[in-house]
Parts: structure tokens; C-alpha cells; sequence
């Protein structure tokens, strides 16, 4: 009967114990001061150009710190803007807050949060497999997408009315459907970017961030949905929130935006 309880993961400011690289030079997520970014012309001379098919989406899993909608690499391409090779889309996530706040989001713009950021994961073609690219210092590249809440994203439907099917770690559920992650993007395609890494541990510093200057409205309802998945609190099971790091040191890191 003795119950070994699974160790609570530990909270972000404890995680340099065991990771030492997040007290590093490059890290995420970053407070974006806009006055000190810098537009870069090349930015806008060679566009990003983001080319997914609409239907890479294979699951959605319920990864324990958040969903994770997996997906298979057919077609889903970005190159361009920052990135000198083409990389190829592998998950996608996101990050969110307390019912009803509005802090969430990793990036801040500004001092400004958000109630929820998306994160589309993606590897560089140069390495054979996503564990080959994911410590490399160009390995990954991230597109940040901001969620604020208002009107309902019926784009994001599809994807937040099935969080009520993975309610615990490991759940995952097939997407039967076509779906094109496309459609999570804002109209406007400005961005700011930077060199930083993974916000969740090994924290390795491989990501060329891409953060989009407009946030997607979502409803508050769609926000709520994300709390259909649960965790492990230190008081039990607990409905997810709060899975976000707070803004690092910039460290002298340039923010170049379109
Ligand atoms: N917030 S973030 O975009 O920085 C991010 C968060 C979590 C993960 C993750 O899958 O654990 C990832 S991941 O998809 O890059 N996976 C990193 C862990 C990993 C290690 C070894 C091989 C594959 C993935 C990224
Ligand atoms: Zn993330």
C-alpha cells in the first residue's frame, strides 16, 4: 500500500540545478523590448515562407506539461526570413496561465503578457532526425504565436475540443481530419526574431525564434479547454495551467524584426 509517488516536476527557477544551461548566454523566452529591436531589411528582401500541408497532423497527446500535436514532416516546410536552410515542422504546443489571467505566454512584449502562446516546433533538413537537430545551435527553429482572448478561433476548434480527450499524461488521441496548422497563424506575417533555446528542460540552446508581432483571438472558452488537461500538483491531480518560464536575460542578444 506504500504509495511511491511519481517526483512533481521541478519548478523553472529550481531547474538550473539539474540544467545547468539555464542560467546560459541564450535562453527563452526573452521580454521583447520593441524600441531596442531592429528592423533588418534582409528580413523582408527574403521572406519566411511557411508551406504546410493540411494533413500533417497525426495525434494529440497530453504530454504531461502540455498538448502536443504531432505531426508527420510531409510537406510542413518554413525557410526564409532568419533561417539559411529550410526546416520541417515536427510539433506544435503552447504555454497559458491561471483561468482568466492574462499571464501565459513566455514572450512578453513590452512587460505585456499574454493568456497563452502557441509553439510550432521545427528541425533543420541539414540533420538527419529532430534528436540530431534539437542541441545543435541551429537545429531548431520556433514560431511563437500569441493567443488573446476574444472571439472564437475556428481554426484552433478542431485541435481545443480535443483536449478533453487526453485528460491525463500519455493520453493520445488520432486527428482523423484534414488540418492545416497554417490557419493558427496571424494574417499580418511580422515577426520579431532572435537565437535562443527550448523554454522547458534540456533548455538546449538550438531554437531561432520567431515570434509574430500579431496575436490570434481565441475565445475564452477555448482557453478554458486547455484546462481539460490535468497534471501532477503537488496536492494530486490538478487541471494544467501555468506551464510557462518567465522572461530570461537578454544577455546583450540582438532582437531583429520585419
Ligand atoms: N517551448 S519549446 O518550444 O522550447 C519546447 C518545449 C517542449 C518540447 C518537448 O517536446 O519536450 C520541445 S521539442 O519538441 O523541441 N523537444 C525537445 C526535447 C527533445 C529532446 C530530444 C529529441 C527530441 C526532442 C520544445
Ligand atoms: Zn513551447
Amino acid at each position: 500500500f506504500l504509495q511511491v509517488a511519481s517526483p512533481v516536476p521541478q519548478g523553472p527557477n529550481k531547474w538550473h540545478e539539474q540544467f545547468p544551461i539555464a542560467k546560459g548566454q541564450r535562453q527563452s523566452p526573452i521580454d521583447i523590448v520593441t524600441s531596442n529591436a531592429k528592423v533588418d531589411k534582409a528580413l523582408s528582401d527574403n521572406p519566411l515562407k511557411v508551406s504546410y500541408s493540411n494533413n500533417c497532423c497525426q495525434s494529440v497527446t497530453n504530454t504531461g506539461a502540455s498538448f502536443q500535436v504531432v505531426v508527420d514532416g510531409a510537406g510542413t516546410e518554413i525557410s526564409g526570413g532568419p533561417l539559411d536552410s529550410t526546416y520541417k515542422l515536427v510539433q506544435f504546443h503552447a504555454h497559458w496561465g491561471p483561468l482568466g489571467g492574462d499571464e501565459g505566454s513566455e514572450h512578453t512584449v513590452d512587460g505585456v503578457t499574454y493568456p497563452a502562446e502557441l509553439h510550432l516546433v521545427h528541425w533543420n533538413q541539414k540533420y538527419k532526425d529532430v534528436g540530431e537537430a534539437v542541441d545543435k545551435p541551429d537545429g531548431l527553429a520556433v514560431i511563437g504565436v500569441f493567443f488573446s482572448r476574444g472571439k472564437e478561433h475556428a481554426g484552433f476548434k478542431p485541435i481545443s475540443d480535443l483536449f478533453a480527450k487526453v485528460p491525463r499524461k500519455a493520453d493520445k488521441v488520432d486527428i482523423s481530419f484534414n488540418y492545416d496548422p497554417a490557419c493558427l497563424l496571424p494574417a499580418r506575417r511580422d515577426y520579431w526574431t532572435y537565437l535562443g533555446s527550448l523554454t522547458t528542460p534540456p533548455l538546449f540552446e538550438s531554437v531561432t525564434w520567431i515570434v509574430m508581432k500579431d496575436p490570434v483571438e481565441v475565445s475564452a472558452e477555448q482557453l478554458a479547454a486547455l484546462r481539460n488537461l490535468l497534471w501532477e500538483t503537488p496536492s494530486g491531480e490538478g487541471q494544467m495551467c501555468n506551464n510557462y518560464r518567465p522572461p530570461q536575460p537578454l544577455q546583450g542578444r540582438l532582437v531583429r524584426s520585419t
